[in-house]
Formats: structure tokens, sequence, C-alpha cells
């Protein structure tokens, strides 16, 4: 683990069901924008919130994020599933206790920044690590207006300070608009069912 003494390490949790290009533009965004050395994309076992019912095996999703990156400084990890978390709050305590000579960075889009006070333990992870939202469609309005940035509005930085986002003690979060990238797990999961030639064309209603 020493490999990665005194690196910037962005973590992109995520279900990658599938993986797309709207992963792959926060990720370059994150390695911009707050100088990072490296993000690594946490392929999660299960999100505690979502339903396992369309979720794809973790070998699958694994697989196909490892196909669609090409780039030396994003990693495609299975490190929950090793470490046996699903709670961001765990696999963060665990991360930390493994790599306590990096500077490790939660990293998420806008949807996860309004959704976030559902999750288990969410001050302790706000307290834990700094943490990057980036901008996506629909979302950000609610998100920079809900709970969580309201609690935390004075650990949030401005983003001309985003570089120095990771040597901040948490809490500390910042919030990146950028160019919004359109893709999203859900509508490839929806086309997919629909171009199926098991699925029965519903005519719409005249
Ligand atoms: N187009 C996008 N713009 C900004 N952030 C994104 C985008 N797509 C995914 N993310 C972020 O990447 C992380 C992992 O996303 P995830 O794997 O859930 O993809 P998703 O497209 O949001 O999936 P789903 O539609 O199934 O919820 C989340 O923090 C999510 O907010
Ligand atoms: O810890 C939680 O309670 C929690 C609740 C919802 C989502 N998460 C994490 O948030 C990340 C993004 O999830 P997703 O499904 O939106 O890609 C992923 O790492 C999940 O494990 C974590």
């Amino acid at each position: 683990m020493d490999l990665w003494r005194g690196q910037r390490i962005g973590l992109l949790g995520g279900s990658f069901n599938p993986a797309h290009e709207g992963h792959l533009h926060i990720s370059l965004e994150a390695i911009k924008r707050l100088g990072l050395d490296h993000v690594w994309w946490l392929v999660s076992p299960q999100n505690p919130l979502k339903s396992s019912k369309d979720m794809a095996p973790l070998q699958d999703r694994l697989r196909y994020a490892r196909s669609l990156v090409r780039h030396p400084r994003i990693h495609v990890s299975d490190i929950e599933q090793r470490l046996g978390t699903t709670y961001t709050a765990n696999t963060l305590e665990r991360l930390k206790s493994l790599l306590p000579n990096s500077r490790l960075i939660w990293l998420m889009g806008a949807d996860n920044l309004q959704q976030f006070p559902h999750w288990n333990r969410w001050t302790d992870i706000v307290a834990s690590v700094p943490l990057a939202v980036f901008d996506r469609n629909h979302y950000s309005l609610r998100g920079l207006t809900g709970k969580m940035a309201t609690r935390f509005r004075h650990s949030r930085l401005s983003v001309q300070a985003a570089k120095a986002l990771a040597t901040k003690t948490a809490p500390a979060w910042v919030f990146i608009p950028l160019r919004r990238h359109p893709a999203s797990a859900t509508e490839i999961r929806e086309a997919q069912i629909a171009n199926s030639p098991f699925s029965v064309a519903v005519k719409p209603k005249e």
C-alpha cells in the first residue's frame, strides 16, 4: 500500500451498472480540476439503497468498466468486495487505515448530493474525507439547496479553491460546475430492454 504514499486519490464509488462515458468525463475533470494523481472506480457489490433486482453481477460490471477505461490514472477496483463493505462510511474507514499516507477524496455526481442524507452515517462520511460533487443534468439545483449542502455550507470551498481540496481537513467539499454529460446507466439499461428481441413492443395509445 506504500505505493500510494503521498498520492491524491479520488474515489468514485458507483454501481457502474453499466459504466459509461459520464463516469469517464467526471473522472477526467476530477484529475484536472482537483489536481488528483489517480481516480479509483470503486465498483460497489450492491448499493444499499438500490434494488438488487436490476443489478448485473459484480464480475460483469467490473469487466465492462475495465474494458471502457483506457487511462493510466483511472483504476477500476473491486476493493469493496474484498473488504466486505457496502456502506461508504465503512469503506472509507477501512481505506483510511490501509492508506494512512495518501489523500483520499470522495467523488460523486450531484444526484448523490441530493440523496446523501439517506446514506448510512452520512455526517461521519462528511467528517472523514473531503468531497467533490460534479454537476449533473436535473439534479444540481436540488442538491445545492438540500440538507447536506445547507448543513455543511460553511465547509464548502469556492470552485477557484478546488485544487486545494485534497490538502483540507474534513469537513470540506466543493461543487464543480462543468459541461454536463448526459449519460445515465438507467437510460442505457432501459434502451437495452427496449432493443431486446424479448421485449414486448408497447403501442402508444391513440
Ligand atoms: N453523467 C454524469 N454526470 C455526473 N455524474 C455522474 C454521471 N453519471 C454518473 N455519475 C456519478 O457517478 C457515480 C456512479 O454513478 P452510477 O454508477 O450510479 O451511474 P448512474 O448513471 O448514476 O446510474 P443509475 O442511473 O443506475 O443510477 C455517482 O456518484 C453518479 O452521481
Ligand atoms: O453508504 C450508504 O449508505 C450508501 C448509500 C447509497 C449509495 N452509496 C454509495 O454511493 C456510491 C454511488 O452509488 P450509485 O449506485 O449511485 O452509483 C456507491 O459507492 C454506493 O455504495 C452508499
